[in-house]
C-alpha cells in the first residue's frame, strides 16, 4: 500500500519536566496500532536535548518552534499553566504535510485512526468538550448547570442570548496546515485577549464555522466517565486522554479526585502496559546498526561455506 508521505501524526513538547514520557507513550501506542504516519513533535527550546534524543530513538520527528505568546499585557488572564500552549498554533506552518492529526502528548490511541486523515477537506474535526468539571466554574454554562453532552438536562435560558456554539476540546483535531491560515491564525491572535481555555478557546473562536463534531470514542475526555456516562461506551474508545485532574498516568498515585475509580486505573494500566512495551521501541533498519550486523566478508564467507557463492571473491581493497 503507497503511504501518503504527507499526512503525520503531530503533538507538543515543553519544558524539561516529564510530558516527555507522555509522547513516549503516544509515539509506542501509534506503533502498537500499526498507524502509517509518523510523529512530529515540535518542541519548545526549553526541551533539553536529552528529551529531544529519547524522542528521536523512538522514531518521532522531532522540530524545534518559537513560542507564541499572547497579547503581552493580558498575559495574566490565562491560566499560567494554558498561557504556553498557545505555541500549539505553530504546527499550521508545517505545510509540508496537507492533512495532520494534532495529539496531546497525554493522549494515547488504543486503536488504529489512519482513517481519519480521509475526512473531507476544509474542516476541523474535533470531539465536544464537557463542561461540568470545576475548571469551567468561571463560565455561564457551568454556573446554571448547563452542558452540550445533555443540552436537555439543563436548557440554556433564552434570557442568556443564544446557546453557546459547540465547543471543542483541543487535546486532539483533524487539521489541514496553511500558511495563510497560520499568519491569519497570528494576526488574529495579536488582537484576541486570552481567556481562560487560552488557545483552546480562541481554536474554537476561530474554527467556529468549519468546525465538525467527531464521536467522543477518537478523544475521551476522562470527566466524560462520571459527569456523561450515558455518553461514553468504553469499550468503544479508540482515544482516550487523560486530563483530568490527577489522570496523568506517568505520574499516577491515585489520591485525586475520581482517581480511585476501576476504570481510570485500568486506563492507566493500558497506558503503562504500551509505555513499558520494549517489543514497541522504535527499530532502526540494519543499517543502523553497523556496530551489530555482520561485515560483508563475513557474509560472504558463511555463502561460500555454504555453498552459496562458487568461488570467494578477491578480498576487497582496503
Ligand atoms: O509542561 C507541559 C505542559 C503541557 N505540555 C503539552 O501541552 C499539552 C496540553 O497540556 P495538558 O494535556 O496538560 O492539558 P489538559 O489536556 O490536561 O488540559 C500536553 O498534552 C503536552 O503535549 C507540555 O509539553 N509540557
Ligand atoms: O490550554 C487549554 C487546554 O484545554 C483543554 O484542557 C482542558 C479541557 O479539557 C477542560 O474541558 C477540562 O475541564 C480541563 O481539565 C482541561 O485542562 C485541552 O485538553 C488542552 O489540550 C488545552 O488545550
Ligand atoms: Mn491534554
Amino acid at each position: 500500500m503507497d503511504v501518503t508521505t504527507d499526512r503525520a501524526y503531530v503533538t507538543f513538547l515543553a519544558g524539561n519536566g516529564d510530558y516527555v514520557k507522555g509522547v513516549v507513550g503516544l509515539a509506542k501506542g501509534l506503533r502498537k496500532v500499526r498507524s502509517l504516519y509518523p510523529l512530529v513533535v515540535p518542541v519548545l527550546p526549553d526541551v533539553p536535548e536529552e528529551h529531544r534524543q529519547i524522542l528521536k530513538s523512538q522514531g518521532c520527528i522531532v522540530r524545534e518552534i518559537e513560542p507564541v505568546y499572547p497579547p503581552e499585557n493580558q498575559t495574566q488572564f490565562s491560566m499560567a499553566y494554558y498561557v504556553i500552549n498557545y505555541s500549539k498554533l505553530r504546527i499550521w506552518e508545517f505545510v509540508e504535510y496537507s492533512k495532520m492529526i494534532y495529539l496531546d502528548g497525554d493522549i494515547q490511541v488504543f486503536e488504529n485512526i489512519d482513517h481519519l486523515f480521509d475526512s473531507q477537506d476544509g474542516h476541523f474535526y474535533a470531539v465536544k468538550d464537557c463542561f461540568c468539571e470545576q475548571t469551567w466554574s468561571h463560565s455561564t454554562q457551568y454556573k446554571i448547570g448547563y452542558c452540550q453532552q445533555c443540552p436537555n438536562k439543563v436548557e440554556w435560558k433564552a434570557e442568556l442570548g443564544p446557546p453557546p456554539p459547540l465547543y471543542f476540546n483541543a487535546g486532539m483535531f483533524v487539521f489541514e496546515p496553511s500558511l495563510s491560515t497560520y499568519s491569519n491564525l497570528l494576526d488574529t491572535l495579536k488582537v484576541t485577549p486570552p481567556t481562560s481555555f487560552a488557545e483552546q478557546d480562541f481554536l474554537n473562536m476561530f474554527f467556529r464555522d468549519v468546525y465538525v463534531p467527531i464521536p467522543s470514542e477518537y478523544n475521551l475526555v476522562l470527566a466524560m466517565l462520571w459527569r456523561h456516562p450515558e455518553n461514553v461506551d468504553l469499550t468503544k474508545a479508540k482515544v482516550v486522554h487523560y486530563c483530568a485532574a490527577g489522570s496523568k498516568p506517568w505520574r499516577f498515585t491515585g489520591k485525586e479526585e475520581n482517581m480511585e475509580r476501576e476504570d481510570i486505573k485500568e486506563l492507566v494500566r493500558k497506558w503503562w502496559e504500551i509505555y513499558e512495551d520494549e517489543t514497541l521501541d522504535y527499530k532502526t533498519s540494519l543499517k543502523d546498526h553497523d556496530d551489530e550486523k555482520p561485515s560483508q566478508d563475513a557474509l560472504l564467507t558463511a555463502m561460500c561455506e555454504a555453498g552459496l557463492v562458487p568461488i570467494r571473491p578477491a578480498p576487497r581493497a582496503a
